[in-house]
């Protein structure tokens, strides 16, 4: 009893300041010097009061002890992975440009499928690329580590975070004046909205958000491209969709987030004079894609014997995508890249008028669904296990069909790929890395 009590004349001093925190109001706040607080504290055994304190050193050890093994659900929830002097100094080296241009561009969504082959594409001509990725489980994230070895090798260094982090963003305009933004990180995927729709509002809106709100403040503000996307069209019915159509009828939760992009660039580029381009892809396909995308896991399904569902309108109608191969789009991505002009701000102050823009990057010739699981087979070898099912109202549209003229005219946007080149090429890939992944986990 002396003993606890010599303690809390102790403690006194220490305890005087939390009389400067205000209690939430309404709430009784005990006055810790009231008889009934001491009583209070002194009549705790001494026995309860250390098996409390070992009990919060158990969480703490719990909280702070590292993952012996990496795993992917606890991954996605770290938030910080970065800082120090030599994460500084990989990011500064990662940023050096040797093109004359002296381009230096923070790619967002660096290990996902385009971010990876823009980020690949920008350093091959000599661009400073330093990538950014929160690496999360939403798909296999051996995918995202090889894209990133592959980067590593050529020189990209990938921070690892998110782009919710406002902290690290700014750090990382601290250390490199970025002349781009090419963002390209978000919640991808149509059907998956209706399983998690606040992973769209956290990646896609919040995410958006903060990372404009980091480059409106820079000093040296830079240009943004990022991806939007040919579900903003949702249910609008003029073919081919043209950027002058109507965009007010989403079908998903994932349209509905892309197309409140275009409506939070307009107000940033508006109210602080950044300069903005937003690129409207259309099923983008490809070597490294996205196991969640119908050709990749047709394929795999495929060679499993495993049955696979081709959606069909109501009325037997087709269901056809404007597929669009990998390497046009990032011809398209770098080609907004490079007719961007600078922003005008600083500082968050806006300084005058600054470019808005948007733009259809599609193939313009769309192929139903059914053509794509033949031309599957034929590469494949393999006949798949059809089922012809009614398309389920799960976010997907009949019907998609880019008109490029717009990026034709003022970017110089051409895609070359059909979709039996640029299939071949998937599946020569999807082979490959299946083989030698398999390969590896025999020995
Ligand atoms: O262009 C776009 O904006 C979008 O393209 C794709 O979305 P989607 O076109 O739906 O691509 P897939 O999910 O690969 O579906 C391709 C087609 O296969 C159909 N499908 C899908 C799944 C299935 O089991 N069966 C089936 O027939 C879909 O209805 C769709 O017509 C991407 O997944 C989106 O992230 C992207 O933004």
């Amino acid at each position: 009893m002396v003993k606890l009590q010599m303690t809390m004349t102790q403690l006194k001093p220490i305890l005087s300041h939390l009389d400067a925190i205000r209690s939430t109001p309404g709430k009784f706040k005990a006055d810790k010097y009231s008889p009934l607080f001491r009583f209070r504290l002194l009549s705790v055994p001494k026995l309860t009061l250390w098996s409390i304190l070992f009990l919060i050193l158990i969480l703490l050890f719990f909280l702070f002890s590292p993952p012996t093994t990496p795993n992917p659900s606890r991954r996605a929830l770290q938030t910080t992975s970065w800082g120090g002097s030599t994460w500084e100094h990989r990011v500064r080296i990662s940023a050096r440009t040797v093109s004359k241009t002296r381009r230096t561009v923070l790619v967002t969504g660096a290990a996902g499928f385009v971010g990876f082959h823009v980020s690949a594409a920008l350093k091959r001509r000599g661009d400073g690329v330093v990538g950014l990725d929160n690496f999360n489980a939403y798909y296999d994230i051996g995918l995202k580590e090889g894209r990133k070895a592959l980067l590593e090798k050529s020189g990209v260094f990938i921070v690892e975070g998110d782009i919710n982090d406002g902290a690290l963003l700014r750090k990382l305009f601290d250390i490199v004046a970025f002349t781009h933004v090419m963002h390209l990180a978000a919640q991808a995927g149509v059907r998956y909205a209706m399983q998690n729709p606040s992973s769209y509002i956290h990646s896609n809106i919040a995410g958006f958000v903060n990372l404009l709100e980091v480059c409106k403040s820079a000093t040296i503000q830079p240009a943004i491209i990022w991806a939007s996307s040919s579900s903003v069209y949702g249910l609008n019915s003029e073919v081919p969709f043209s950027e002058k159509d109507r965009t007010d009828q989403p079908a998903s939760l994932y349209a509905a987030t892309k197309k409140a992009d275009e409506g939070i660039a307009h107000a940033y580029n508006h109210i602080y004079g950044l300069s903005i381009t937003g690129l409207r892809f259309f099923t983008v396909y490809g070597p490294w894609g996205r196991p969640d995308m119908a050709y990749f896991f047709f394929t795999r399904d495929i060679l499993k014997g495993k049955p696979i569902m081709i959606y069909e309108g109501s009325d037997h109608g087709t269901v056809a995508r404007d597929f669009t191969y990998i390497d046009d789009v990032v011809k398209g991505c770098l080609r907004a890249l490079d007719t961007a002009k600078k922003s005008t701000g600083s500082g968050g102050k806006r300084k005058g008028s600054a470019q808005l823009r948007i733009y259809n990057l599609g193939n313009t010739s769309p192929v139903p669904v059914s053509e794509l699981v033949s031309k599957l087979e034929k590469l494949l070898k393999v006949k798949a296990k059809k089922k012809v099912v009614t398309m389920p109202r799960n976010g997907d549209v009949m019907y998609t069909h880019a008109n490029i003229s717009l990026a034709q005219k003022e970017l110089g946007y051409k895609p070359t790929t059909d979709l039996e080149t640029g299939l071949k090429k998937f599946v020569k890939w999807y082979l490959k890395y299946y083989d030698s992944k398999k390969k590896k986990s025999a020995w």
